[in-house]
């Protein structure tokens, strides 16, 4: 699929037998030896020469075939961008057309996927069939989340233009009235709003170039420019995963009321909620350093966090985190696959959230795959099932669907909260980077209708997006994750994330200095890897005495 051979390498046209020689001196000393005659030594000369040049036109063919189909290959990208961006445009005109009288929500959907037609649903995909079991049924779920009976949904935010004040951050409409408070009556704490203003002007690098240039080598260890990296580590990127908080802060209070359904609702929307904050980025995090660390202190959120990189092959990450009535933890190993146009990334590792009165939940992550790496816009999704395991009555299982080439409704996210003798108790729907929802009872068994969707209630929904836009489509939590406050400097160890020079600079849009800086701090890496494995040799020789 991907040519192992970079562009320049490739022979043109012109170029063809002459290029290449082959020598028939030796050839021609050993027949002089055995006495062969002057003809016959010219005629296999010769035979040598016209066969060695047979195989290399066919060689040369060979290449020119490679690159046609490169060529071909980059041309097809190009058509399936645009044929992506004339059907996104044209259902936004199909739902502006016939939507925006009856139902004025349609409009401001994203994906333009408000028509009623019926057309509209996906048809099953035959792979899921094969791998998911019995509900696995995805319906357009904007299609009744858009109704106008629905206020509380939609995904009205992303095109405001308005920055989210204190009410937005935390959307109420539908939570259940006596819940409003939990989680959000924090004292206030004031933090940045937007990133610093960057110094230089950037000079822009093609990521296509530099996969060319590093085709064969293992991604992760290529030493990319900081062009493509965003200002935050992995061990910060760790905490977005917390941006909302409340929702544990809410599922400890409706436990505490001996709601448990309730409870395992609420950290479903959590356990999705996180990857709300992966949408529209497209940058790489800092890789940490081995014992880097990264501690926050937001008691406006009821929240300390921590995290460490703990080991650097395979890279593994591993926080901790304490709120008001529960302890979060978990540890993080991406297994990585390169499919040339896109990487796979499989999440090894469980979180885990404990609550003061007992009860555990665990859960793991879902495969998340970058595509357009060549070509097109750059684009993460996530899809698999996650099993949120709880100690107590209930579990769950949440299903990320995976997004179709052209697909008009990606990212939902179904799922089911079940007893211990397996019932289905209540329906989980929504999605990844919007919303979710809740309805009591099977929606998705036989023979079940959507009806009772009329009756579903929001759990989550996603906060709007800064005031102040970064490049790096951060969202106002992230805006603050690497902010040095005053006086937090000196109490912080030096191994903090937030004392790296290079993501530092790169914050502060001093380029050239992130680059020198990055490429000093890697090749220390390596070099302090190299003396670690040097003292491990030597602690194994000194044993074996
Ligand atoms: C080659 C470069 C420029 C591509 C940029 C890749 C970006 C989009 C990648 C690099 C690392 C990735 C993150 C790595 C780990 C996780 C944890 C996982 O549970 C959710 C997705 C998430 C948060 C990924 C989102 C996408 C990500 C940020």
């Amino acid at each position: 699929m991907f040519p192992r051979m970079s562009t320049s390498e490739m022979v043109g046209p012109g170029d063809t037998a002459a290029a290449a020689a082959v020598s028939t001196e030796r050839l021609k000393k050993r027949l002089q030896q055995e006495g062969v005659s002057d003809a016959a030594v010219a005629d296999s000369e010769r035979i040598v020469r016209e066969e060695f040049e047979a195989l290399h036109k066919q060689l040369v063919l060979l290449k020119q075939k490679q690159a046609l189909l490169l060529d071909t290959l980059r041309h097809l990208e190009t058509e399936k961008v645009d044929l992506e961006n004339t059907l996104v445009d044209e259902s936004q005109r199909q739902s502006k057309e016939y939507g925006s009288a009856s139902r004025p929500r349609n409009e401001k959907l994203s994906e333009g996927s408000g028509s009623e037609s019926d057309d509209y649903n996906e048809p099953q995909d035959p792979a899921e069939e094969e791998t998911d079991d019995e509900e696995n049924i995805y319906f357009d779920t904007t299609d009744f989340l858009s109704s106008s009976s629905f206020k509380s949904s939609g995904s009205d935010f992303q095109r405001s233009e308005a920055g989210s004040d204190d009410e937005d951050d935390y959307p109420m409409d539908g939570i259940d009235p006596s819940m409003k408070s939990v989680g959000i009556n924090y004292p206030y704490v004031r933090r940045r709003k937007k990133l610093p203003d960057p110094v230089e002007k950037e000079k822009g690098v093609s990521l296509w170039s530099m996969i060319k240039d590093n085709i064969g080598k293992d991604l992760t260890k290529v030493c990319l420019p900081v062009y493509f990296n965003e200002p935050l580590s992995s061990l910060q990127k760790c905490f977005e995963d917390l941006e909302y908080s409340y929702l544990i802060d809410r599922a400890y209070e409706w436990g505490k009321r001996g709601d448990s359904l309730m409870r395992i609702l609420s950290v479903a929307a959590f356990a999705v909620s996180g990857y709300a904050s992966t949408d529209g980025r497209s940058c790489k995090p800092f890789n940490p350093l081995l014992g880097e660390t990264y501690e926050a202190d937001y008691p406006d959120k009821g929240l300390r966090f921590f995290s460490e990189k703990v080991s650097h092959h395979p890279m593994v990450v591993a926080c901790h985190c304490e709120g008001n009535g529960w302890r979060f933890w978990a540890d993080s190993n991406l297994k990585s696959k390169f499919w040339g146009r896109s990487i796979q990334l499989d999440p090894v590792g469980v979180l885990t959230l404990e609550f003061d009165d007992g009860e555990v939940f665990q859960w793991s992550k879902v495969t998340t795959s970058i595509y357009n790496l060549i070509l097109g816009k750059l684009y993460c999704d996530h899809y698999g099932t996650m099993r949120i395991q709880g100690n107590r009555e209930y579990s769950c299982k949440l299903k990320f669907k995976e997004q179709s080439i052209i697909d008009r409704n990606p990212h939902q996210v179904q799922g089911v909260i079940q007893d211990r003798s397996g019932r289905t108790v209540a329906t989980l729907f929504g999605k990844w980077d919007e919303s979710m929802h809740y309805v009591m009872g099977d929606c998705f068994g036989k023979g079940k209708g959507s009806e009772n969707f009329s009756e579903a209630h929001l759990l989550w929904k996603r906060s709007k997006p800064p005031k102040f836009p970064t490049r790096y489509n951060f969202t106002s939590f992230a805006i603050t994750l690497n902010e040095l406050t005053p006086g937090l400097k000196e109490k912080l160890p030096p191994t903090d994330s937030r004392l790296r020079p290079d993501q530092r600079c790169l914050e502060n849009g001093e380029y050239e200095r992130a680059n020198a800086e990055k490429l000093r701090l890697e090749q220390r890496q390596r070099q302090l890897g190299f003396i670690s494995l040097l003292f491990a040799g030597v602690s194994v020789l000194l044993s074996s005495y």
